[in-house]
């Protein structure tokens, strides 16, 4: 399987106060978790997906960019994987992880990469306390047609994406933390203990 990682690294983090990709757990950024639980599952290439603002914070290496212009950015998750997807021309498949995930999990991403191997479906996505976690799902590249239909009415939501095409659902049990997102300081101040 040809597969390519895209992690979500922009947005605004209005609810953190400041770009919550940079927070740091155990001496390293959270969007690295998203990056080396994709590398250590020999994925590549691993695509950081960001904005002109935030590019400079980011360690180099390793590692390629794809930048929203400034008329782009904010525009969400949906845009964001359509962006990065449309310029990543060799891959089949796309394994994006929002970086906003610290204890997202090597095992969770081969886990995935298996049921992926196995499927027909157009995306594999985990479900965790009876909800759909589109931001840590594998999409196949056929997505980019209806990605691209919404898009262009408009139509910003992932929802909406994942009500058109046929999901593989993944369940995991309710206490696994691998799904932790971090929207807050006070979520923050929840987990770092
Ligand atoms: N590249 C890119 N990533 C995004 C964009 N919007 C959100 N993300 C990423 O998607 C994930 C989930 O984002 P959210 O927490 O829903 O949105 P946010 O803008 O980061 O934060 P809020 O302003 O607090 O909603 C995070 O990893 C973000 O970095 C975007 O427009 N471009």
């Amino acid at each position: 399987m040809n597969i390519a990682g895209v992690v979500l690294a922009g947005g605004r983090s209005s609810r953190y106060g400041k770009p919550k990709m940079f927070e740091t757990y155990e001496d390293k950024y959270f969007y690295q978790y998203s990056v080396e639980a994709l590398k250590q599952n020999s994925i590549s290439p691993i695509v950081i997906a960001t904005n002109e603002k935030l590019i400079q914070y980011f360690e180099q290496g390793n590692v390629e960019f794809i930048i929203e212009e400034e008329s782009d950015e904010y525009q969400g998750p949906l845009f964001a994987m359509y962006n990065a997807f449309s310029k990543i021309t060799d891959a089949e498949w796309f394994f994006v992880l929002a970086s906003d995930i610290p204890f997202v999990s090597t095992e969770f991403v081969k886990k995935m990469i298996d049921k992926a191997e196995r499927s027909h479906s157009d995306a594999i996505v985990p479900i965790y306390s009876n909800t759909l976690q589109p931001l840590f799902a594998l999409y196949h590249r056929r997505n980019l047609i209806k990605m691209e239909q919404l898009l262009t009415e408009n139509k910003r939501k992932l929802q909406l994406l994942l009500k058109e095409i046929n999901l593989l659902t993944v369940p995991f049990s309710s206490n696994e933390s691998i799904f932790t997102n971090i929207n807050s300081p006070e979520d923050w101040d929840q987990y770092k203990k």
